[in-house]
């Protein structure tokens, strides 16, 4: 996908979290809009990561900066803004619910405030900074009002939102005190995408179920007086730049030094942020369980597991840190001996130009989420991976991945017996079935890859009827 051509409209992009896109960046959402606004140009706009404590509440100062063909502006928050916006409402409610954690949610009646004013405050900031002829595409659960409040400041361009989360069962949203509300939010999209088609069924069945939406067409429903297009547009990655990231002086240097360290074993790999959606616990369980009915797995295989620090002062964050040190301290107490270690265990943030090597020289990679909108380290792992001798995808059903991997080996991760037998499966696949089961996810991956996501999104939004002008607006 090549620059967009003069007369095209401008793309802006809308996130609470941005990077600079020359850079590489920890997080899905992150690296996939970088790969994207890198070959499409561009305005993007979202939080500065700074923390102003002399800022007003719902105030900020703005920066624009230049980062090759993309502008950025980025808005500082202030510290009650921040903690009722991104920890109170965006993590402590809408995060565990959308991952269907009804028990870890925080329904403090005064987040919604704060994630209100932080929406506003966005909206008053982008405002100014809009052309007639752009087209706006707003990213994720953070800034779901944020199409009705641009509208209520006048701004009649398109705009799209796409969710990088799943989106629950009707009856599980429907447990957000003001589930309406955001719901109705919606409706100020022209387009709304998800990852899944498991995603857009629930979509369809809340708004049918509790907002009476009329569904006029295959992907359009009509409610508040406003029809909406939905559609599901799993995310992908930039292949390319991943492939050339694996063929780099940094990613061959760590797949030497893997293959080095472990010649006489077998790695297996995970790679999450520390978050309750990834599974981790379960994980160590399972391997646990390998270990331990599976003899001949022990001291010849060793699995890595990096857990990136993330969102530390969410109250629903606490406890999976302790959890995991004692897992894996158990697991390494209990099983290792004085020449190998089952897991090595690392709380931090690796650099992804590190992860191809890692990736490559590990016989099997676990990607075991209880819940996850799409994750795009599965993804990764395959694309890595040497296809004379690749390793193998020991893949959760549940991840938004799995609709299209299905020749990963997928697992139920709740069932650490099961898991457990698909890692040692995975352990002991012959070569050909590896190189058959690599190869059809290399096709789906190529196929559907970041620009794919972006094209095909983008080009739906600028079909979807701009219904814009003389709609008598939805008031939040
Ligand atoms: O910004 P943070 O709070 O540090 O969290 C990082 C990102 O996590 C989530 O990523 C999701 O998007 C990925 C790309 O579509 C997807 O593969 C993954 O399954 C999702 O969990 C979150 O949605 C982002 O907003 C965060 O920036
Ligand atoms: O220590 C780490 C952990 C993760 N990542 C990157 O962060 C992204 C995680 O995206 P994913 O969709 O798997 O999950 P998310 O964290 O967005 O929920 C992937 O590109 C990883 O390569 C990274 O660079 N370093």
């Amino acid at each position: 996908m090549g620059h967009r051509d003069l007369g095209q409209p401008r793309l802006v992009v809308v996130s609470n979290r941005i990077a600079d896109p020359r850079k590489t960046a920890a997080g899905g959402l992150a690296v996939a809009l970088a790969d994207v606004l890198n070959s499409t140009g561009g305005l993007w706009f979202g939080w500065s990561g700074k923390i102003d404590d002399e800022a007003p509440q719902g105030e900020g100062k703005v920066h624009v900066t230049q980062a090759g063909s993309v502008k950025l502006a980025t808005v500082d928050l202030c510290r009650a803004d921040h903690d009722s916006y991104y920890l109170g409402y965006a993590n402590g409610v809408l995060w565990p619910v959308f991952h269907y954690r009804l028990d870890l949610a925080d329904f403090d009646a005064g987040y919604i405030a704060g994630y209100r004013r932080v929406n506003q405050l966005f909206a008053k900031k982008l405002m100014p900074l809009l052309r007639p002829d752009d087209i706006i595409w707003v990213h994720d659960y953070h800034l779901i009002p944020l199409a009705a409040e641009l509208r209520a400041l006048g701004c009649t361009q398109r705009i799209g939102f796409f969710l990088h989360i799943p989106l629950p069962p009707p009856l599980i949203l429907a447990a957000i005190p003001g589930h309406d509300w955001l719901i109705r939010a919606l409706f100020a999209y022209d387009l709304v995408g998800f990852q899944s088609q498991a995603d857009l069924s629930h979509f369809a069945g809340y708004v049918t179920a509790e907002a009476h939406a009329q569904q006029v067409e295959e992907h359009r429903w009509r409610a508040f007086g406003r029809t909406l297009e939905a559609n599901a547009f799993p995310i992908g990655l930039d292949v390319e730049e991943f492939t050339t990231l694996t063929h780099a002086p940094e990613g061959r240097d760590m797949y030497e030094r893997m293959r080095s360290e472990y010649s006489r074993r077998k790695l297996l790999v995970g790679v999450d942020r520390l978050d309750y959606s990834k599974g981790l616990p379960q994980r160590m369980r399972a391997f646990r369980h390998l270990l331990d009915k599976y003899p001949e797995a022990r001291n010849s295989a060793t699995l890595v597991q990096i857990a990136s620090p993330s969102r530390e002062d969410v109250e629903a964050y606490n406890d999976i840190l302790k959890e995991m040190e004692s897992l894996c301290g158990s697991i390494n107490g209990n099983f290792g001996e004085l020449d190998w270690m089952p897991v090595r265990y690392l709380h931090r943030t690796v650099a992804r130009a590190r992860l191809p090597g890692l990736y490559r020289a590990s016989r099997v990679g676990l990607v075991t989420p209880l819940r996850d909108g799409m994750n795009l380290v599965a993804k990764e792992f395959v694309v890595a991976q040497n296809p004379e001798d690749p390793g193998v995808l020991v893949l959760s059903r549940f991840a938004g991945a799995a609709e299209q991997m299905r020749e990963a080996l997928l697992v139920n991760p709740y069932d650490t017996e099961g898991t457990a037998a698909a890692i040692q499966l995975a352990l002991s696949m012959p070569l050909e079935e590896r190189r058959e089961r690599h190869e059809h996810l290399m096709k789906t991956i190529r196929r559907q890859d970041v620009h794919w996501w972006c094209q095909s999104f983008l080009a739906a939004l600028e079909k979807a009827q701009a219904e814009v002008k003389g709609t008598p607006w939805l008031r939040l």
